[in-house]
């Protein structure tokens, strides 16, 4: 059992999960190459690997649920590939199976046995589970009445998806007896014993692409109090510049349009306005049309933005040494280009040097921490998240805990 805050969340010990059909929710939402298709990074993979051998110690029949991507964006894929790589981290084969809901998929897990592992496809197909809503709502869903009489447990493993309030991550809660998996009870308990509200300085590294949920994270961030210092990168530091008034130039108001943006700017300037500890770069790495690359300080932009400048990271790096604990997530630039990763590999390392706590989450930043290179547990954090992440820190409830606790306490504290 894990206690967060008045939320009492039972793990695979409380529900004796042996010998059992299980469901397994994970997130092994990956960056995915945009020209190749190929999956950049398994280290969600590899971590879920370490739940899944688990519940095979256990004899179980494990049949697994997990998303990719989001409709209409490149990195919405089958999840053939993260089969192969699942099979590869467990060391045993992961069936993919291609459907989820249909005759195919349900006969395939009506006739699982012990020791045989599941994969089914892309859970985001099945158009229910982009609709958050509450969980009961969620419980009669087509996606939990046809999967949950086939199971006799749900564990949720997902601490990456966890704000998430979608079918798959809080509807089989309400039906099943259901526990947190490995990952997600590793994720709160280290985040749980680690992150004192007390400790400051502490500072928020924000960058990426996922502008609208950095907005909102940041906005939670501020109204809780729980950042002393917020600096931006990516297009979320665009977003901050535009509110701020800074001429990006033509071609990155642009871009903050074209990826619809730009309605988010009366936001971000109230949150400017309201005094958030908002930094913005003070120069950044641009190209031109012609392939030209340049470095140009944020009031004389000409190029189109694609990392952090030099000035920005030794100012950046100055606050991250004063720092009692750094949580970082989303690259500072565009690292699929190795051209543009010196932002970020530079921030990155910024932390590690510091003396500092160091929390680091989110698919594209996990990625660019060197592999190989030693890390001390107790000083630093690597974890699934991005904005599930932040969202913990900020204080929040996140919907797939609430959904176990619920679980837990409407059978009396019982399995
Ligand atoms: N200036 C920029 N302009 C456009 N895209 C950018 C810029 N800076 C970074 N990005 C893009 O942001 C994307 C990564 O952002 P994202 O918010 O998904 O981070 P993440 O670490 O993967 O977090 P999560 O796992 O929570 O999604 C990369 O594809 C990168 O190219
Ligand atoms: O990468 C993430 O943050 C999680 O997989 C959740 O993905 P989402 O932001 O598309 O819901």
């Amino acid at each position: 059992m894990i206690k967060v805050s008045d939320l009492s969340i039972p793990t695979l010990d409380d529900v004796n999960a042996s010998n059992k059909k299980i469901l397994l929710r994970i997130d092994i939402n990956s960056p995915v190459d945009k020209k190749t298709g190929k999956l950049l990074d398994d280290s969600r993979i590899k971590a879920h690997a370490y739940t899944v051998k688990n519940l095979l110690e256990r004899d179980n029949a494990i049949v697994i649920l997990s998303h990719q991507g989001r409709p209409g964006d490149d990195d919405f894929i089958s999840l053939q590939q993260h089969a192969e790589l699942l099979s590869k981290h467990i060391g045993t084969n992961v069936e993919f199976i291609e459907d989820i809901i249909g005759p195919y998929a349900i006969e395939k897990v009506k006739k699982i046995e012990k020791g045989q592992i599941y994969l089914l496809e892309n859970v985001r197909l099945v158009s229910e589970e982009l609709i958050e809503a509450p969980p009961a709502q969620q419980a009669k869903t087509f996606l939990v009445r046809k999967l949950s009489p086939l199971f006799d447990i749900y564990v949720n493993d997902a601490f990456a998806a966890a704000h998430r309030s979608q079918p798959s991550l809080v509807g089989f809660p309400i039906v099943l007896p259901s526990a947190a998996g490995k990952v997600m009870e590793k994720e709160v308990s280290a985040l749980a014993k680690i992150f004192n509200p007390e400790d400051s300085p502490k500072i928020f590294v924000l960058g990426g692409g996922k502008v609208s949920d950095t907005l909102k994270i940041i906005e939670h961030l501020s109204k809780n109090r729980v950042a002393d210092r917020i600096l931006t990168g990516g297009l979320v530091a665009e977003l901050f510049a535009a509110a701020k008034g800074i001429n990006l130039g033509k071609a990155n108001m642009q871009v903050l349009e074209s990826k619809g943006l730009l309605s988010l700017i009366p936001r971000a300037r109230k949150l400017l306005l309201s005094g958030a500890p908002i930094e913005i770069p003070v120069d950044f790495i641009t190209e031109k049309q012609n392939g030209e690359i340049s470095e140009e300080p944020a009031n004389n932009i000409n190029g189109i933005i694609k990392d952090i400048g030099s000035t920005t990271i030794e100012i950046y790096s100055s606050f991250i040494k004063e720092a009692k604990v750094i949580t970082m997530r989303g690259p500072m630039g565009i690292i699929e280009d190795e051209r543009f990763r010196n932002g970020t590999k530079s921030l990155l390392k910024s932390a590690f040097e510091s003396p500092g706590y160091v929390i680091i989450g989110g698919g594209h930043m996990i990625s660019m921490v060197e592999k190989g290179i030693e890390i001390n547990e107790n000083k630093v954090h690597i974890s699934t998240g991005g904005g599930a992440l932040l969202l913990f820190l900020a204080g929040d409830k996140l919907p797939a805990l609430e959904a176990l606790h619920l679980s837990w306490v409407s059978k009396g504290g019982k399995s």
